[in-house]
């Protein structure tokens, strides 16, 4: 049993709820019996080793994904009786999958509007000037207004990273998924990241979000909860300050783990003997 898991009836003011929720493939379980809230005014971290489930976690929060077994609740809707090309528009969503489909051709301004119409590389739409307005609004916020004429392919990893979260902002969504937007950044890069995602943290208007993460030191100031999982099972899950322990991050990982914080940022590593 997790800590701190919502298990009761349906909520109407959770963006996410998921009642004893697993996605099986074959005999292969990938997440399994999870049980997760996510409400209006949270942000939560998911984190995990490599092959824990994060990523499945997140591709059923997008409406990417059925479950095998349980209920999905995104934004009051139930998945599997409503309509998901109606849904996907109100969940912004940054991720490497779809960092890979961007043809690197396609203009930093363009990929930033078309978000609005859900797809990708149909720049050729004349695109209404508030939308290009707000496009360019939401790449200077990231601090790369001066790319939006840019190609995509011309970007380094940072700036597509960030490209790809104007993006997923771009649709003024309810819900914000963010898998793993640190990864392959150096250290320069990571650390203006974080800051750039701790300052929407703090945004009492931006949309609810959920991280995805491997690294404790990538947390952003701001976030408000954690989920940790492992081998597709919750380990535990609450407020950061009471579940990201010692105790819950060595579990998680498998191994004695020395935790430090420093402020409102994290430090992990391996507890020397
Ligand atoms: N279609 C599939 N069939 C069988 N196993 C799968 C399938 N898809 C994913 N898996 C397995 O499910 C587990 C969870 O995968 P997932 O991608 O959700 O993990 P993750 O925590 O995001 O991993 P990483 O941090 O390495 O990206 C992994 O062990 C993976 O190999």
């Amino acid at each position: 049993m997790s800590i701190g898991a919502r298990t009761s009836v349906e909520n109407e003011d959770l963006v996410i709820h998921m009642q004893g929720v697993s996605v099986r493939r074959g005999k292969t379980t990938l997440v399994g019996d999870v049980d997760w809230g996510v409400e209006l005014d949270e942000r939560w971290v998911v984190l995990g080793p490599n092959g824990a489930g994060k990523t499945t976690l997140l591709r059923l929060a997008s409406a990417e994904l059925h479950p095998t077994k349980g209920r999905v609740h995104l934004l009051g809707e139930r998945i599997g009786r409503t309509d998901v090309f109606e849904l996907r528009p109100r969940i912004g969503l940054c991720s490497a999958a779809l960092a890979n489909r961007v043809p690197n051709e396609e203009k930093v301004v363009d990929l930033v509007v078309s978000a609005g119409y859900a797809v990708l590389g149909r720049w050729r739409e004349e695109y209404d000037k508030l939308d290009t307005g707000r496009a360019k609004e939401l790449l200077a916020a990231l601090g790369i207004g001066h790319l939006a004429e840019r190609t995509f392919g011309t970007l380094s990893e940072g700036e597509r990273k960030r490209t790809l979260i104007a993006r997923a902002l771009m649709t003024d969504p309810e819900l914000l998924l963010l898998d793993e937007p640190a990864a392959g950044l150096d250290l320069g890069g990571r650390e203006d990241l974080v800051a750039r995602l701790s300052e929407l943290a703090l945004d009492p208007d931006a949309p609810a979000m959920v991280l995805v993460t491997h690294h404790v030191e990538e947390i952003p100031p701001g976030f408000t909860h954690v989920l940790l999982l492992r081998d597709g099972g919750i380990v535990a899950q609450g407020l950061l300050d009471d579940v990201l322990t010692e105790e819950n991050l060595s579990k998680t990982f498998d191994q004695p783990l020395e935790l430090q914080r420093s402020g409102e940022r994290y430090f992990a590593r391996r507890k020397q003997a």
